[in-house]
């Protein structure tokens, strides 16, 4: 830690003034310009400071310059024992923002805006051959008025060169023994708890672990106990890090944050990661969520009256509660037989799906209660009334699709599917799209299941195993072949398992998403289950 006394009023043409912040490596202080006035952050450190995180820095942000939400660099150099950067003035951190804010969770509408953000940082960064190395919520900072709605990244004393600027290449893997860099909370699995070498793969990885923590009541269970101060509270921070699984760290999320932490996860060492999907997927969330289509960070968050924000929990009865609460209504004796009568209750259920069936894509919220009482919970993780819009509309097309009576009926859901899934700015297919695949594809290998609602998950026995022998070059012309097989296909069977390595192709592939041959598949499904009936 620098010895503030001793620091100089002046530095650099630079008075010092109000201390913005401490860390372990310097101080930071409002300045302003001697001669012109002009009024900059100052980061001032000894020269003898064992970690010369500015020397690093002064080295780095030249490369960064330009970029957006990358302050300016005014100037640099050493005076006396300081050594001392000028940058842009700037905000709160988003940790200050979150700490402030009092709230238990960040609204989703922030969230996606930082994650949107924050991937576009790092896409410069790393285009610029530079990791962070430090993503953390203190390093990341809004601006000051008018550019209060930018995020900048800031600290970067761990950043490093990953491409060689000479050669072009990406720095080496290794097995070797290293010191850790990065913090405690947001570092990369591999990085913090197996020793690797750390990637653009694992900024991106620190930015998903930021985000999931920011929608976490008491955020990520690691973060739980505070900073370790001994080797074993480290240790046992580790292991609890590198044993929690995914689905664990989001249930209860949008299902963006649990594929993009798997993402990340999955990235080789050298792979440049695919940036502009998940700024993608994250605006189309907050889009399906009902938020601007803008990766604007407005802060406080704008109040909105239906919002779906923060984890999608709900005061609703757990579904064995709900089960129970109807029986119970069931058996009441209520005088006319209303619940009672079975014929009643088909004739309601009928009704209510035919209501769906005209409204399905409007999102109505009458026909929304109806389904919710006659139809049985989905998987009993997130109650209808808290999906996304696009996970909404897909579970009610599966409901539909298990109760289809004919090809033609199907074939028309598999339009809708297509349209669902082409309106949505994220073309990833989610549990909830696989769910249809499911249901299409237990209703085609087995007509005789027509008209009965299949509610529960079945084993498959098809030649999975056949798919997964073959090769990857095979694998990624497999939507490609199904594209053109699907408009020869003469019976349902047929169909049936095509729908099933449609599903695997797709559920093997990186991003899960639907390709331009893949909706060539879906209509050629939709074109043949209208020939074949
Ligand atoms: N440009 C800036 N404008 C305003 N405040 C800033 C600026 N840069 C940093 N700060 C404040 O100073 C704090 C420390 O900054 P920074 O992380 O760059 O320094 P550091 O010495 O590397 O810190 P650490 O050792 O904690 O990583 C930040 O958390 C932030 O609150």
């Amino acid at each position: 830690m620098s010895d503030l006394g001793a620091i100089p009023r002046y530095i650099g043409n630079y008075y010092l003034g109000e201390n913005l912040g401490s860390g372990y490596s310097g101080s930071i202080f409002r300045a302003t310009h001697v001669h012109t006035g002009e009024v900059v952050a100052l980061k001032v450190q000894h020269v003898n400071h064992e970690c010369p995180t500015n020397r690093y820095e002064r080295h780095l942000y030249p490369s960064l310059q330009g970029g957006e939400g990358m302050p300016t660099l005014w100037a640099c150099g050493v005076e006396g024992a300081w050594d001392y950067l000028a940058i842009d003035l700037l905000g709160a951190s988003l940790d200050n923002l979150y700490r402030k804010s009092g709230k238990e969770t960040m609204e989703l509408s922030s969230v996606c805006a930082i994650a949107m953000q924050i991937i576009a940082r790092l896409e410069f960064m790393h285009s610029r051959g530079i990791l962070h190395r430090d993503i953390q919520l203190g390093n990341c900072v809004i601006g000051l008025p008018p550019n209060e709605r930018t995020i900048y990244m800031i600290d970067f004393g761990f950043s490093k060169r990953y491409i060689d600027p000479g050669t072009q290449a990406h720095i080496p893997d290794s097995k070797a023994k290293r010191d850790f860099i990065g913090n405690y909370w947001f570092s990369s699995v591999a990085v913090h708890c197996r020793g690797k070498v750390p990637s653009r793969r694992d900024d991106l990885e620190a930015a998903a672990l930021m985000l999931i923590h920011l929608l976490t009541p008491r955020g990520l269970p690691w973060t739980r106990n505070g900073v370790p101060k001994t080797d074993e509270a480290h240790d046992r921070l580790k292991n609890e890090k590198k044993a929690a699984r995914p689905e664990d760290l989001c249930r209860g999320l949008p299902d963006e944050f649990e594929e993009f932490l798997r993402y990340c996860r999955r990235l080789q060492f050298q792979e440049c990661p695919d940036y502009e999907r998940w700024q993608d997927e994250f605006r189309a969330l907050a889009v399906a969520e009902g938020f601007p289509d803008s990766d604007d960070f407005v802060w406080p968050p704008v109040h909105r009256p239906q919002s779906k924000t923060g984890p999608r929990r709900s005061q609703a009865p757990a579904p064995e509660e709900m089960e129970r609460i109807l029986n119970d209504l069931t058996n009441m004796d209520l005088g006319d037989p209303v619940l009672g009568d079975r014929e009643a209750v088909d004739e309601a259920v009928r009704k209510a799906k035919d209501a769906v069936k005209d409204d399905s894509a409007k999102d109505d919220n009458q026909s929304r209660e109806v389904i919710e009482i006659v139809s049985d919970s989905d998987d009993g993780r997130i109650p209808l009334d808290c999906m996304s819009p696009k996970a909404y509309k897909l579970t009610m097309l599966t409901r539909r699709a298990s109760d289809a009576a004919d090809n033609a009926a199907l074939s028309e859901l598999v339009v809708e599917f297509i349209g669902i899934m082409q309106s949505n700015k994220s073309r990833m297919l989610t549990k909830e799209g696989f769910r249809f695949l499911d249901t299409l594809y237990k209703q085609l290998a087995d007509p005789s299941v027509f008209i009965v609602p299949m509610r529960t998950s079945r084993q498959r026995s098809a030649n999975k195993s056949d798919l997964e022998k073959e090769p990857t070059h095979v694998k990624l012309g497999v939507v490609a072949r199904l594209r053109r097989e699907v408009l020869g296909a003469t019976s349902n069977r047929a169909l049936a398992v095509m729908v099933e390595n449609f599903g695997q192709v797709t559920n093997k592939s990186s991003g899960r998403t639907v390709t331009k041959d893949g909706f060539a598949f879906l209509e050629g499904l939709a074109e043949r289950l209208k020939v074949l009936q």
